[in-house]
């Protein structure tokens, strides 16, 4: 049947090559091995192949070969970008078990550090970590790092072993607790060394990614024999090139009960708005997606949008209308969301975490502050209600969903095989569903804002119908 709505002359007319299999070559992004400055180190069976509760069958093992392709949606239309410079797609690793391996188990010394904020399921990758080496690999010495980067010269690593961990998936937070600032790369290579570790597992955000590719240049720098992978976790959803973290959809998921309590405490009163504030330092990815699933909310701003609240196209507006409308109207804002509207000192221009982030302004408060000062100056006799609920911390001190927990077993388990393989100053992660290795110095510069030119901020305008905050 032809045809005939104003996209399908598009697709019809569009120059698609004859062959559109043809333009694209791969590049595949090298990972650092344990070879590449230690030449002599020999390959040794896969210990897998000796365990006696299983059996790997043919084609378990990955070749090297195998990649996942970074960018699986491709224009191939002959005058498109890819196609008519013909850039070659990136690829990246497939993650899993290799054939040949670079430690022999009863010479490993692993150590698993977490640093940064918390993130649902933190302390599942670690209890995957511990169980997946002890159980596939057989390694015995284990040991958790305490109180993120700065706990590797400060304090006394523990031990780990299966029986210890067993529950840990179960719980929020971290077991080997966390912290920001503290990075001191000499006094952490010092402190591997010294413990003779030998695999360093280290779970963080992009901060924390930024650590390990010191660490990890540090480590080829003294030529030691140690392998460093990266395991990254952002509630925030900030890193760029992997789908997401573990841990955001739990995040998502939580912050619907805040939505939900904003939407009853509006709804039950007059001209009532209720506003609800989620994490996201410098991205919206939060906001953005516990929005969409909850579709009580009428406007949602993101640190990757400029808006403004007074005249015409401005939130108040939007918000008139919406309480003339409808009665009531639900906000979430992204914590790093208008931060350049409310007034700072000069010492509160400069303040900081220890970690060098910024530190920022409440501006759920500010704006609850500054909803009153517009409701009283124009319409000073009518009842108005604003409900401020900010669940920061509830979100994320959880334990991680079920989807997430499968996330973080197969995240650790691949972390654990690309280590055992000799590879090092990578990290694991998803990439369009698939489980690859990627240089860790890629990931720590790679940030995954919201594309507020792409569809899914296109159905957060039409679930929420909110402006496009364009000055007329
Ligand atoms: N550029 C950097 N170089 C070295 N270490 C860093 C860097 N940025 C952050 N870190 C360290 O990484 C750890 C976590 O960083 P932070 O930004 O607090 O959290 P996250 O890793 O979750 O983004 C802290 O110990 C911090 O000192
Ligand atoms: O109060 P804390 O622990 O510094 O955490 C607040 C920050 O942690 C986060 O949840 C996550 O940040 P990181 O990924 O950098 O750890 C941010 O959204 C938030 O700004
Ligand atoms: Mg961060």
């Amino acid at each position: 049947m032809a045809l005939s709505s104003p996209e399908a002359t598009i697709l019809n007319t569009a120059k698609i090559p004859e062959n559109p299999s043809s333009p694209c070559s791969i590049h595949l992004q090298k990972l650092p091995h344990l070879t590449d400055y230690l030449p002599n180190l020999k390959p040794l069976p896969n210990p897998l192949e000796k365990n006696t509760l299983y059996h790997p069958p043919a084609g378990f093992y990955i070749n090297q070969s195998e990649v996942v392709l970074g960018k699986i949606i491709l224009d191939l239309s002959a005058d498109s970008e890819a196609v008519s410079s013909h850039s070659p797609q990136v690829a990246y690793s497939r993650a899993g078990p290799r054939w040949q391996v670079f430690f022999d188990p009863k010479d490993i010394k692993a150590a698993i550090v977490t640093c940064g904020g918390l993130c649902p399921g933190m302390n599942t990758v670690i209890r995957e970590l511990v169980v997946g080496l002890w159980e596939m690999y057989g390694v015995r010495q284990i040991y958790g790092v305490t109180a993120g980067y700065r706990g590797f010269y400060s304090r006394d690593p523990i031990e780990l072993n299966p029986k210890l961990v067993h529950n840990w998936h179960k719980l929020g937070g971290t077991a080997l607790e966390t912290s920001r600032g503290g990075f001191d790369l000499n006094k952490i290579v010092d402190a591997i060394e010294h413990h003779g570790f030998n695999q360093v597992y280290i779970i963080g955000g992009d901060g924390t990614m930024r650590g390990a590719v010191n660490i990890f240049n540090e480590i080829q720098r003294r030529k030691l024999n140690i392998a460093v992978a990266g395991i990254p976790k952002t509630v925030d959803n900030d890193i760029g090139i992997i789908d997401r973290s573990f841990g955001f959809q739990t995040a998502v998921e939580m912050a619907q009960q805040a939505i939900n309590a904003a939407h009853v405490e509006a709804e039950s009163a007059v001209n009532g708005i209720g506003l609800v504030k989620l994490m996201g330092r410098s991205t919206g990815h939060i906001a953005l997606h516990a929005t969409l699933s909850s579709r009580d909310v009428d406007c949602c701003l993101i640190p990757e949008i400029d808006f403004y609240l007074e005249g015409e196209g401005g939130l108040f507006e939007f918000l008139e209308k919406q309480l003339k409308e409808n009665g009531h109207a639900v906000l979430v804002v992204a914590e790093g969301a208008g931060q350049d509207m409310i007034p700072r000192t000069e010492a509160q221009k400069e303040e900081r975490d220890e970690s060098g982030n910024l530190v920022f302004l409440d501006f759920g408060a500010w704006l609850k502050s500054e909803l009153k000062n517009w409701w009283a100056r124009d319409h000073a006799n009518e009842l108005f209600t604003v409900k401020y609920i900010d669940p920061t911390y509830m979100i994320r001190a959880v334990p991680a969903n079920a989807t997430d927990n499968l996330y973080c077993t197969l995240v650790a388990y691949s972390a654990i095989h690309g280590v055992m393989a000799g590879y090092t100053g990578f990290v694991s992660g998803l990439i369009n569903g698939n489980y690859a290795y990627i240089p860790v110095e890629e990931v720590a510069h790679a940030r995954n804002e919201v594309n507020t030119k792409d569809h899914k901020w296109a159905w957060v305008r039409s679930v929420t119908n909110q402006p496009d905050f364009v000055k007329p």
